[in-house]
């Protein structure tokens, strides 16, 4: 709703009241009408002041509303009765104001922010634009450049860059509505005609049409297929070419093909998974609103590698100390000289200015004792890593969290190392651990609802999306990858390219195909893998029984790439060639087809045409597949949680949803089907096999992914 008073005898104040954001409900919408046509009727009133309770502006539309029969008055109408009066109203902005609410503040003759405020339309990242005249009245206002970047990006400003852009027209430190109060009586009475931003020109730029095919080449580039960011810059063409009535009805007609697409459905689901991944809970029946986590001031890593550095950077920023280990003299002394710089593009990336870290690096393990929590990030080898706690568990104060940041080795085995086995966790960081927003949380049957706590709590100050998930072998999103590879591999026995395979995953719209990814973290990685679990051995990777393994059908192509030094972009040949050992563009290599094609040969295989279609089907739907058994298995509490790994730690693209919602989109059914196809012809992969509980839920009508929970708990409950 909104509440409606009388203050300093003239002044009609508008407070918009819908916890915890003021989302622009139907009632909220209902409300402000309402208040401000009393507003204008009123003759004591002589200007208004619109704010919102609790410390925040407004968080735009009512999200929830969307995909609803949505009731109510319309926003833009709304809006535009109030830039139309005459009486000056003045937005109170505190906390934030985001897409409609933004936009409503547009509406308005004059913007005061406080200090906190964070301003933006972040309408793309839901598949959306704002649609409330925000593409129409913030290039008349900052002009064509500014608003763009705004407005496709979906980026939130500070009250500080929100005045040097001219958004807002005073930025306050003090209490914001008494600031606003004070600022509209000393308007009272001024012409308000200038002050009505859809009655501006859009600020002249030269070479418009330059400018535009410009940015949108830059924007299609980065959208790998979403459609939204593309509406975004032909609404601001619009603005920049046709008179504000024209414009508003392009902008019209751009959210109405954006409003009930299956890209804004996906986003929107992804916004409501990452809050519903924070309010975890985990088989021991612990759950975040009952588990306390302990507050961490001291925090400690172990090994200064790539992975290190990274977690040390991301703790550091967070203010807390941190005393990072290396035993190696050389290895330190390199983590030391990168670490400021690591450290200042971070500020810069985060738009703070760089603040003094707390960080103490030493050669000795010793130097952990008094910590509150250890992270270990060394080497990938569980005989270190087991050593590694052995020396932990001794050295620490007790109640020290000890966690690991392994990509996969058991959890629960590191636990049994040490003489708390309750205080271990895993916090499986991805690479670049200070840029990259995943964390998977990993707890162990002993880990206590304590460590779990702690360690999302830690994750979320750090910016992370952490996400608390059982302990396997590969975690949750690592082992998702492994049939994904695999059928990556077989394709390419059977007759594709790595370029074929890849140019079909981006345009799918992962940012990287697979083979890509494998050469920038390297072909080793997996190779290592591959030998732990007794794949891959030395010498078995060519003669009769290369392409049978533990009885299923293997490729050892990885392998025969990793034997001949080929790891990818460090060494400049993997998949494909590189200018250089470390270079980073990749360019097909005339000697891979010729050696994909001797290996044909040699196994008597032959070539065949495979489309796009069967790339997707076969990598996406053995992800999902697995991902299905992973539900099944009880190690991701649910669907959402397994899709925001795999938008924020593996590229998935979110206008895609993430890999179970995408398979929702698909129709389980289809998934099904295709999966039984693929399983019939190549009955020696078992990762084709369908699911049991991707059975069940076509079985029980493929019901919407948020229903799923019920169908897996019947599963449990029968176990
Ligand atoms: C046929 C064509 C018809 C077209 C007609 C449509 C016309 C529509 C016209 C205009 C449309 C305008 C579009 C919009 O305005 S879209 C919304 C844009 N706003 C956002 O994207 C902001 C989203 N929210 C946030 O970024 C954050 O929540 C923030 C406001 C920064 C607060 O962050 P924080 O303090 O960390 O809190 P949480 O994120 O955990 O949120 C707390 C709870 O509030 C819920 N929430 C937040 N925002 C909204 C919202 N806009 N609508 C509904 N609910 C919202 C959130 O889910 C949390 O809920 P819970 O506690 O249950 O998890």
């Amino acid at each position: 709703m909104a509440q409606y008073s009388l203050v300093a005898g003239s002044v009609g104040l508008i407070t918009l009241q819908n916890p915890p954001v003021n989302a622009l409900s139907a009632v909220v919408r209902k409300g402000i009408v309402s208040t401000f046509e009393r507003a204008l009727r009123d003759p004591k009133v002589k200007s208004v002041v619109i704010c919102g309770q609790n410390g925040v502006f407004c968080g735009g539309a009512d999200i929830k509303e969307f995909g609803t029969n949505m009731s109510g008055p319309p926003l833009v109408p709304m809006i535009h009765a109030i830039e139309a009066a005459d009486k000056p109203v003045v937005a109170a902005i505190e906390g934030s104001a985001l897409g409609g609410g933004l936009e409503l503040a547009l509406g308005c003759h004059y913007r005061i922010a406080h200090s906190n405020a964070r301003l933006g339309l972040p309408e793309v990242s839901l598949g959306l634009l704002p649609a409330a005249g925000g593409t129409q009245r913030l290039p008349r206002l900052i002009g064509i450049p500014a608003a763009l970047d705004l407005i496709t990006t979906g980026r939130h400003v500070t009250a500080a860059e929100a005045l040097q852009l001219g958004i807002v027209d005073q930025v306050t430190d003090h209490k914001i509505v008494d600031e606003a109060v004070k600022f509209v009586l000393s308007v009272a009475g001024k012409p308000l005609d200038a002050r009505r931003i859809s009655t501006y020109p859009c600020p002249p730029l030269s070479d418009l049409d330059t400018v535009f095919e410009m940015v949108m080449q830059k924007v299609r580039q980065r959208a790998h297929g979403a459609i939204a960011p593309i509406a975004c810059v032909q609404a601001v063409q619009a603005a920049a070419t046709l008179p504000y009535a024209q414009g508003m009805e392009r902008e019209k007609e751009l959210m109405a093909t954006l409003f009930t697409s299956g890209q804004a459905r996906s986003m929107q689901y992804c916004f409501f998974a990452q809050r519903a991944v924070s309010k975890w809970s985990i088989p021991s029946g612990a759950r975040w609103d009952t588990s306390m986590p302990r507050p961490v001031h001291k925090a400690a890593v172990i090994g200064l590698g790539t992975m290190g550095r990274g977690i040390t950077v991301a703790l550091a920023q967070t203010g807390l100390s941190v005393v990072a280990v290396e035993t190696q003299e050389k290895q330190l002394m390199e983590a030391k000289q990168a670490m400021p710089g690591m450290l200042e593009r971070g500020a810069r990336r985060r738009g703070v200015s760089l603040t003094l870290h707390k960080i103490t690096y030493s050669r000795d393990i010793r130097a952990v004792a008094d910590v509150d929590l250890v992270i270990e990030a060394v080497f990938e080898d569980m005989a270190l890593k087991k050593k590694v706690f052995q020396q932990l568990s001794d050295i620490c104060k007790p109640g020290t969290f000890l966690c690991t940041n392994t990509s996969g080795l058991d959890v629960d085995h590191l636990a049994s190392q040490t003489c708390n086995p309750e205080l271990v966790v895993g916090m499986h960081f991805f690479a670049p651990a200070h840029v990259m927003k995943l964390l998977e949380v990993v707890y162990g049957p002993r880990s206590s609802p304590q460590a779990v706590a702690t360690a999302m709590q830690l994750g979320k100050k750090m910016g992370k999306v952490s996400v608390a998930v059982g302990n396997c072998r590969g975690f949750v999103g690592n082992r998702m990858l492994k049939p994904y590879v695999e059928q990556a591999f077989f394709l390419l026995e059977e007759g594709a390219t790595p370029e074929q395979v890849d140019g079909a995953l981006e345009e799918f719209g992962f940012s990287m195909g697979v083979f890509k990814v494998s050469d920038l973290s390297g072909l080793d990685v997996g190779w290592r893998v591959r030998m732990a679990d007794g794949f891959a051995e030395p010498g078995a990777s060519s003669g009769p029984s290369a392409r049978v393994r533990q009885g299923r059908r293997y490729s050892p192509l990885g392998d025969l790439l990793c034997e001949q030094g080929r790891f990818g972009q460090k060494t400049g040949q993997g998949w494909y060639q590189y200018d250089k050992p470390g270079g980073r563009v990749a360019r097909s290599d005339p000697w891979l087809h010729s050696f994909l094609a001797e290996y044909r040969t040699r196994h008597g295989l032959v070539a065949r045409r495979i489309d796009n279609q069967e790339v997707l089907e076969r990598c996406l739907y053995a992800l999902i597949n697995e991902g299905f058994r992973i539900l099944e298995d009880g190690i991701a509490a649910g669907p959402e949680d397994i899709d925001l790994i795999y938008v924020f730690g593996y590229g998935w693209p979110r206008h895609r949803g993430g890999p179970m919602f995408y398979a929702g989109m698909v129709g389980l059914t289809k998934v099904l089907q295709r999966l039984e196809h693929y399983h019939q012809a190549h009955p020696d992969v078992p990762f084709m096999q369908p699911c049991s509980l991707l059975r069940r839920l076509v079985a029980s009508g493929s019901p919407p992914v948020h229903r799923w929970r019920e169908v897996i708990k019947k599963v449990h409950s029968q176990l």
